[in-house]
């Protein structure tokens, strides 16, 4: 049975990238994206926005809503200050195979727990199961349209503080209209857009942050 792609993206970090070196980790999975096969990684310039965002949060908690192959959550895991942790989401049992593999190779798994199984289950479960307080940092890249859904749950949740920021990918494309129609007209939160281009293409897209307030 032939592999898959998200299968190949790896079998390329394990033979290409240098094991331990995040940094590595990922030129390595974006020189395969952007000259072989295209995955829906945030890619390098977005990646920058990421960066960005958490060097100006550095969290102490972050979650991510959306593993994928775990291209993100090795650049985010890269960032944090010792002691600090990443909790990732990813609801495809393969998926998350792989993106397991991708963090233990890139050598930041002391700082990552990969969560299996869907967002609207985990969340309700952060607190008491795994031991969350609040979360200072929240990337959302999962389905767009979960994107509102589990915005109100963290909030229903208690799992925001005054200065937790949500930063949310492809706010153009594929693009989650009733997300920014719900955030920028929620007073509990203050929003800025960062333009950018789609992963990989000169396709415009762009990043949402939003900070609550309290
Ligand atoms: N409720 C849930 N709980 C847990 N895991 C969940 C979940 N919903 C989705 N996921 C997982 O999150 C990833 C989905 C990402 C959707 N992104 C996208 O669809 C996407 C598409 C393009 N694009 O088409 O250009 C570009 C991008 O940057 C994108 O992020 C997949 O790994 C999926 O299994
Ligand atoms: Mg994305």
């Amino acid at each position: 049975m032939n592999q898959s792609k998200e299968q190949r993206i790896l079998n390329f970090v394990l033979q290409n990238a240098v094991r331990g070196d995040p940094c590595s980790v990922l030129d390595t999975i974006d020189k395969y994206c952007s000259q072989k096969e295209w995955a829906m990684n945030v890619g390098d310039e977005k990646g920058l926005i990421l960066d960005k965002t958490l060097e100006e949060v550095n969290p102490s908690v972050a979650l991510e809503l959306g593993t994928y192959c775990g291209y993100s959550a090795v650049r985010i895991a890269r960032l944090l200050k010792p002691g600090a942790r990443l909790l990732t989401v990813e609801f495809n049992p393969e998926f998350a195979a792989i993106a397991k593999q991708m963090i233990e190779f890139a050598g930041v798994q002391d700082k990552v727990k990969l969560l299996e199984g869907p967002s609207e289950e985990i969340i309700p479960q952060l607190k008491k199961k795994y031991e969350v307080g609040t979360l200072d940092f929240v990337f959302l890249d999962h389905w767009k349209d979960r994107y509102t859904p589990d915005t109100i749950l963290l909030q229903e949740c208690n799992l925001l503080k005054k200065g937790s920021v949500l930063l949310a990918d492809n706010i153009i494309v594929p693009g989650a209209p009733e997300f920014i129609n719900y955030i920028r007209n929620n007073p509990r939160f203050q929003c800025t857009n960062y333009p950018s281009h789609l992963e990989y293409m000169k396709v415009v897209d762009a990043m949402e942050k939003a900070v609550f307030l309290g």
